[in-house]
């Protein structure tokens, strides 16, 4: 018996679980005894002094799950009223129904009042299409009477494959699923609609929660082996050298932001590669952070002998006008061609706008992170954020395939995705991060991770990661300058 906390299963993967379950022998109405079970469980938990609980039963399994809470309620001394749909005759939810006979009204009879628990057992993850006539009426009723929704899976009216709703839904102060998360319980809008997330075990054996597909929610089991702690003989070089382009004059600070976080974060040296014209105003900020000017792509060439330039970080506050984007795309393909790490941030990501094959080939031939928000995403990959019918993941699956990258598809639900199709979902990052400067500071720690040696995909998950983790640290009223002086390097062994 188990519950797999880390991965997440489509709902068309949980359905293929359940059915090779129940083909292997377990029994299905045993499955939807202990999830109605665990879902009565945690109404008594969280809402002991509840007057009423309204449930709510669906046609299919979600409500067969409804059927089962209710009876443990009521066993439990709890007054509990039905609404729902009919079951489909020898479904097992009209056994579950056949076990708890009594009546189950017309939804539109349901009348939430203060002190009522709502469990909303209409639809489970599977939801494909939009709720409407009574149910859609219902939702309505119930949010605007602000009793609280405990929702059986999910939401009803929230797709369990993106997040997102399909039309009316219910907004959840809490919400049991079941032996694993599924995308839509940690995209959002989803993980707001959801409230606190509980998974119940039911019964699965750990062998069958295996997913089908190498996505999960970003945690240190995917990072930390390819963690390397500096060894006793360390010296800097050996720890790394990074190297962050730095915009003109007028826009210096994000790109000192990002070597800032970088040397923070474990890189040996940071050198800020400067224009002339920004020379001094550079030099009079920063100090345990390096600079080296250049004046163009012939003297970045030159430095590129050396070696022991690991990654470089191009783009914050680079500059957006066409020459400035000329010149990042021409000094990209020169860290491409020295074979070198590279990060591409804000300006460095617009330069490549409308020259995406020029950009495939840079990751091609290198280690290549992209770390777009959502606007960055949009002007870099239009066709696949218009496309309303991929999640989040998809969304960034399909970039990263495009990009040949590495993709930090950002947000308070950043995705981090892979060509191969790895994927992992952030969902610890505080709204506070969300302050001027706080890109900058995430491409810095994913930079130093890269020069340190870690491969790109497990670098920027490790980086998201540290940057979430540095904002917790500090807490609100958060700006970038103490994102990063919260910043820790990583533990060598998972909390
Ligand atoms: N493995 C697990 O995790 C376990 C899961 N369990 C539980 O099972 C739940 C999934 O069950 P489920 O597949 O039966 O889906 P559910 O959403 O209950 O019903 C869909 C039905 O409604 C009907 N329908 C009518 N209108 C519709 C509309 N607008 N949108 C969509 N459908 C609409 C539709 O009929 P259709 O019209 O498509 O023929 C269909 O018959 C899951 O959430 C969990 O609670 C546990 O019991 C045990 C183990
Ligand atoms: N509501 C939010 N909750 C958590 N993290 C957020 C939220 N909004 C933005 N972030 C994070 O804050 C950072 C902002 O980066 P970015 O948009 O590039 O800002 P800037 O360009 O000012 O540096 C990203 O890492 C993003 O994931
Ligand atoms: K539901």
């Amino acid at each position: 018996m188990a519950v797999n906390h880390t991965d997440l299963f489509p709902p068309s993967a949980m359905q293929a679980i359940d059915a090779a379950a129940i083909a292997n022998g377990l029994c299905g109405r045993g499955l939807m005894e202990r999830a109605g079970a665990a879902v009565a469980a945690a109404a008594l938990r969280h809402w002991p002094e509840m007057k009423r609980a309204l449930v709510l039963c669906g046609p299919g399994n979600n409500g067969g799950d409804g059927h089962v809470a209710a009876r443990h309620l009521s066993a439990a001394g709890v007054k509990v009223e039905r609404f729902g749909l009919a079951a489909k005759a020898g479904s097992d939810a009209a056994w579950a129904l056949g076990r708890f006979p009594g009546a189950v009204a017309d939804l539109a009879l349901c009348r939430p009042e203060a002190g009522d628990l709502v469990i909303d057992a209409l639809f489970g993850a599977g939801l494909d299409r939009a709720l409407e006539g009574d149910v859609a009426v219902l939702i309505e009723r119930v949010n605007a009477a602000a009793v609280p929704v405990l929702a059986v899976d999910l939401p009803s009216g929230v797709s369990g494959r993106t997040g997102r709703p399909t039309g009316p839904c219910f907004t959840a102060e809490r919400t049991v699923t079941f032996a694993a998360q599924k995308p839509g319980h940690v995209l959002l809008p989803g993980r707001a609609l959801c409230g606190a997330v509980e998974v119940a075990d039911i019964g699965f054996p750990a062998r069958m929660l295996t997913a089908p597909a190498p996505v999960s929610i970003n945690h240190p089991a995917l990072y930390l082996p390819h963690l390397r702690g500096p060894d006793a003989a360390a010296h800097k070089y050996s720890r790394g050298h990074l190297v962050v382009f730095s915009g003109p004059l007028i826009s210096g600070g994000a790109a000192r932001m990002a070597a800032e976080a970088g040397l923070k974060a474990g890189a040996g040296l940071v050198s800020l590669a400067t224009p002339p014209a920004a020379v001094m105003a550079q030099a009079a900020h920063v100090t345990a952070v390096m600079q080296r000017s250049i004046d163009g792509l012939e003297t970045l060439e030159g430095w590129l002998d050396d070696r022991r330039l690991a990654a470089f970080i191009l783009g914050p506050g680079f500059g957006a006008d066409a020459t400035s984007a000329a010149r990042a795309r021409a000094y990209a393909a020169a860290v491409a061609s020295a074979g070198r790490r590279l990060v591409l941030d804000a300006d460095g990501l617009s330069a490549f706008t409308g020259h995406g094959e020029t950009l495939h080939a840079i990751g091609a031939a290198i280690p290549l992170v992209l770390t777009p928000h959502e606007g960055e995403f949009r002007r870099l990959f239009a066709p696949l954020a218009e496309d309303k019918t991929l999640s989040k993941i998809e969304r960034a699956q399909a970039a990263a395939a495009r990009g040949a990258a590495i993709v930090v598809y950002k947000g308070a639900d950043t995705v981090i995705a892979a060509p191969d199709g790895r994927a992992a979902v952030n969902v610890d990052a505080p709204a506070w991060l969300a302050t001027a400067g706080s890109g900058d500071v995430l491409a810095g720690l994913i930079g130093a991770l890269l020069v340190q040696g870690m491969p790109a995909f497990e670098a920027a998950c490790a980086g998201v990661a540290m940057h979430a983790a540095a904002a917790r640290r500090h807490g609100p009223g958060l700006t970038a300058e103490d994102l990063i002086a919260a910043v820790r390097p990583l533990p060598l062994t998972a909390a």
